[in-house]
């Protein structure tokens, strides 16, 4: 997972324009990633409840094993139509995460997602989340700014903002939680 992620990273590099290993730094030393293994128990009524909640993922990308059950969707942005992601077996879903959306200034973006559950049969997946060092100042990359493109985002510190979002993940909270759009810059 961790070397896909690593080759996925140079992709994205180069059709930004940049060299393949440009964001080998961030990761190369300490990096925070992990994975979790989810499961979503049968639900008697579906309808009524959600595996996960609509969100983003904050990191750089995600690298999603689902076994046989489908159940994940993505919010199409022309429509806001919830869309069913297709199971296809032995494949891997590569999910950009916010991370990306930042160094890129906003050139990609991190789709909003989340799971639906099913009455029939629970599920299990497996997400691995590629997250850099947490001394990473998470901001849009240098090349890629200039006068026509101002950076979109205030520089924000990986670890704080990881240690504040598994703060207040699980808690009821009047406030949303923290989210990359906090750090935006109004143009
Ligand atoms: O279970 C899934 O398919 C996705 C879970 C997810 O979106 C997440 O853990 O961030
Ligand atoms: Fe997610």
């Amino acid at each position: 997972m961790e070397k896909l992620s690593f080759k996925l990273m140079e992709l994205i590099a180069l059709s930004l324009g940049l060299e393949a290993k440009r964001f080998e730094e961030f990761f190369m030393k300490d990096q925070t990633s992990f994975i979790r293994l989810n499961h979503y128990p049968r639900c008697p009524n579906p309808d009524l409840a959600l595996g996960v909640g609509p969100h983003k993922d904050i990191g750089a990308l995600t690298i999603l094993a689902q076994e046989e059950v489908a159940g994940l969707e993505v919010k199409r942005k022309v429509d806001e139509e919830w869309i069913r992601v297709k199971l296809i077996p032995d494949a891997y879903i590569i999910n950009l995460g916010d991370i990306v959306q930042v160094w890129s200034n906003d050139a990609f973006e991190s789709p909003e997602h989340r799971v639906v559950v099913n009455s029939e049969k629970e599920r299990f997946s497996t997400p691995f989340f590629f997250f850099p060092a947490q001394e990473t100042e998470v901001k849009p990359l240098e090349e890629l700014i200039n006068d026509q493109n101002p950076s979109k985002y205030r520089p924000y510190k990986w670890g704080k903002f990881l240690v504040h979002r598994f703060n207040t993940n699980f808690k009821k909270r009047k406030v949303d939680n923290i989210q990359i759009y906090h750090y935006k810059i109004k143009g």
